[in-house]
C-alpha cells in the first residue's frame, strides 16, 4: 500500500513530523512559500498541516486533487475556506485544546503589562532614563475584568483573574446560568459588562456576529479608564475608533496580539499612547506548540490510515475504535445508496436510511454519509463522504435517520427508501459475518447477493425456462456469469434476477435481454 503523503506549510515543532513518520506517512516539510508556489506541489499530497499562515483558499483547494484532509496545529480555522473544503470532501479538523491555557496566559500577560505600563517603562529604562516619576499604574486586585467570550480559553482566563482577585463579568450568549456560577462568574449582557468593566478582554472566535463587537459605539459605553484585551482576532475592535479613544484618554491602555490585517507590519495604531501589541503570540510557548503539533499528526494519520475522525469541524467524529466497527457498515451502506440510486427512477430528494440490531448501536452520521455518497456518485463527480451531506444539505434534499429499537430476522440491517413518482422504493442488506456486506431485499422482495463489480438486474414474470433463456444469451456472447441470484414476489408473479458478471454488458446484448418473453426491466449495474 503507498503511504499517504503529508505536506507540513507552516512553522511546526518537530514532533508533528516525526508522528507522521511513525504512524506511516510520508511527511514532507516545506514552509514561507507564496500560495502560486503552494498551488504548484499541493496536488501530490493527502494531508495539509497548518498553523495560521498558510491561507487554504478555493483556489489552493482546486489545486489540491489528492488532498483528504486539512489539520490546524491550534484553534482558529479562519484561514482556511472551510465551505471550499467541504465541497471537495476535504476533512478539516484542528486542536480544540492543545493551546488554550497558553493562550489564556497570554492574555493574562497582558492585562498585567497594561496595569503597570511594562514595555514603555522597560523601554525607557534600558535607554537609561530611570524614569521612575513617570509611570503610575493601577492594581488589578478588586477591579472588574469583563470577559466577552466564555469558551475555552475565556473559561481559563476567568479562572486565573478570580485568582487574582478580580471580579468577572461574562458575556456569552452561550453561557447558562449553571456555567457562569461553577466558573465562578457573573452573566452580563453586553452593554452591562461594557459600563462596568475596569478591563475587557475578548475571547470569541471572528464571526458575522462577533465583528466589530467592539464598535466604535460600542468602545464610547466602556468606563472612562478601562484597558482592553484582544488575545482572539483581529476584527474584533475597530482599531480607528480604539486609537482616537486611546489619545483622548477615555481607554487608558490597549493590548492586541492580534490585528485585523495580518501580518500586521504597519497600523495607525502603533505609537500611540499606551498601547502595546505582540505578534500574534498567543499560542506561542513551547508547551503548547509541543501539543498541537503531536495533537494535529496523530489526528490526521489516525485519519489517512486508519479513517478515524477526530475534532474535525465539518463531518461528524468518529474514534479509531468506531471506524473499524463502521468500515463495513459504511461500505454495505454506500452499496445499497448506490443500488438505489441506479435502480430508482425520478426526483431522488427524499431518503430515509433505517438501521436495526447492531446496526442500531453505532453513530449513524456516517452511516448516512456513506448512503448518500453512493447514492449521488451516479449523478455527481467527486462525491464522497465527506461532501454527501453537504450536497445533499445544497440541494434541499429531505434525509431522515431512523433507529429501530426492534430485533429483526437479521442481527443488524440498513435500509435505504427512496420516495420516487411510484412511490417508496427500499432495499436493504446486512453484514455476514459482521463484515461482508449482503444485499437481502431489493423493493420488497427478498434476495441475497454480493454487490461487486459489474451486474445486471432483471425483473421478469416469473415463468418456466426464462433461466435457461438469459443463460444461454449470455454465453452466446461469451459473457460469463460469476454469480446467480433470485428472488420473486409469489410463484407466477414479479421475479428479480441479479447476475455478477465478469465484464460489463454491451449494449446490443442489453437490447437482446430486454426482447427476451416475460421481461420487464434489464439494468446493468456498476459497484
Ligand atoms: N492569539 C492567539 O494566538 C490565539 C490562540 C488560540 C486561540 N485564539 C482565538 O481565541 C478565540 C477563542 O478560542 P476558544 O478556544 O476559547 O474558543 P471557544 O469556541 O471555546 O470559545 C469561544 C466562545 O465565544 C462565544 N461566542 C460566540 N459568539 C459570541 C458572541 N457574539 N458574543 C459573545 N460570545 C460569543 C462562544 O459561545 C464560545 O463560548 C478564537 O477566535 C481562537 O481562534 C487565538
Ligand atoms: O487560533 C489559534 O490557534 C491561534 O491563533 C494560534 O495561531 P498560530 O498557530 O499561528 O500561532
Amino acid at each position: 500500500m503507498t503511504k499517504p503523503k503529508v505536506l507540513i506549510s507552516d512553522k511546526m515543532d518537530p514532533n508533528a513530523a516525526r508522528i507522521f513518520e511513525e504512524r506511516g506517512c510520508e511527511v514532507d516539510v516545506i514552509t514561507g512559500k507564496s500560495p502560486e508556489e503552494l498551488m504548484e506541489y499541493i496536488g501530490d499530497y493527502d494531508g495539509l498541516a497548518i498553523r495560521s499562515s498558510t491561507r487554504v483558499t478555493r483556489e489552493i483547494l482546486d489545486a489540491a486533487k489528492n488532498l483528504k484532509v486539512i489539520g490546524r496545529a491550534g484553534i482558529g480555522v479562519d484561514n482556511v475556506d472551510i465551505q471550499a473544503a467541504s465541497a471537495q470532501g476535504v476533512v478539516v479538523m484542528n486542536t480544540p485544546f492543545g493551546n488554550s491555557i497558553t493562550t489564556a496566559e497570554h492574555a493574562i500577560a497582558m492585562i498585567m503589562a497594561l496595569a503597570r505600563q511594562i514595555p514603555e517603562a522597560n523601554e525607557r529604562t534600558q535607554k537609561g532614563e530611570w524614569p521612575k516619576s513617570a509611570f503610575m499604574g493601577v492594581e488589578v486586585t478588586g477591579k472588574t475584568l469583563g470577559l466577552i467570550g466564555a469558551g475555552n480559553i475565556g473559561s481559563i482566563v476567568a479562572s486565573r483573574a478570580l485568582g487574582l482577585r478580580m471580579k468577572v463579568v461574562a458575556y456569552d450568549p452561550f453561557l447558562t446560568q449553571e456555567r457562569a456560577v461553577e466558573m465562578g462568574v457573573e452573566k452580563a449582557d453586553l452593554d452591562t459588562l461594557l459600563e462596568r468593566a475596569d478591563f475587557i478582554t475578548l475571547h470569541t472566535p471572528l464571526t458575522d456576529q462577533t465583528r466589530n463587537i467592539l464598535s466604535r459605539e460600542n468602545l464610547a459605553k466602556t468606563k472612562k479608564g478601562v484597558r482592553i484585551v484582544n488575545c482572539a482576532r483581529g476584527g474584533l475592535v475597530d482599531e480607528a475608533a480604539l486609537k482616537e479613544l486611546l489619545e483622548s484618554g477615555h481607554v487608558a491602555g490597549a493590548a492586541l496580539d492580534v490585528f485585523a490585517e495580518e501580518p500586521a507590519r504597519e497600523s495607525p495604531l502603533f505609537g500611540t499612547p499606551n498601547f502595546i501589541c505582540t505578534p500574534h503570540l498567543g499560542a506561542s510557548t513551547t508547551e503548547a506548540q509541543v501539543n498541537v503539533a503531536l495533537q494535529v499528526a496523530e489526528q490526521m494519520a489516525d485519519y489517512l490510515v486508519n479513517g478515524g475522525v477526530t475534532n474535525a469541524l465539518n463531518v461528524p467524529s468518529l474514534s479509531a475504535e468506531e471506524a473499524p466497527k463502521l468500515r463495513p457498515y459504511m461500505a454495505l451502506s454506500e452499496k445499497l445508496g448506490s443500488l438505489v440510486g441506479q435502480l430508482a427512477h425520478g426526483n431522488l430528494d427524499k431518503i430515509s436510511v433505517e438501521v436495526e440490531g447492531a446496526a442500531a448501536e453505532l453513530n449513524m452520521k456516517p452511516i448516512t454519509a456513506a448512503v448518500l455518497a453512493g447514492l449521488m456518485k451516479h449523478y455527481s463527480q467527486s462525491v464522497n463522504m465527506v461532501n454527501a451531506p453537504h450536497l445533499a444539505k445544497e440541494r434541499g434534499m429531505d434525509v431522515r435517520e431512523i433507529r429501530h429499537d426492534r430485533e429483526g430476522v437479521y442481527h443488524t440491517l440498513v435500509r435505504v427508501t427512496v420516495a420516487t413518482s411510484q412511490g417508496d422504493r427500499s432495499v436493504a442488506g446486512t453484514l455476514f459475518g459482521n463484515e461482508a456486506p449482503r444485499l437481502i431485499e431489493i423493493f420488497g422482495i427478498g434476495i441475497e447477493a454480493d454487490l461487486d463489480g459489474h451486474m445486471l438486474y432483471i425483473v421478469n414474470e416469473d415463468a418456466p425456462g426464462f433461466i435457461g433463456r438469459i443463460g444461454s444469451l449470455l454465453g452466446e456472447n461469451g459473457i460469463n456469469i460469476g454469480t446467480f441470484h433470485l428472488g420473486r414476489r409469489q410463484a407466477g408473479g414479479e421475479a428479480v434476477l441479479l447476475l455478477s458478471l465478469d465484464a460489463a454488458i454491451p449494449e446490443a446484448v442489453m437490447k437482446d435481454a430486454c426482447d427476451l418473453p416475460g421481461v420487464k426491466t434489464v439494468k446493468p449495474l456498476t459497484f
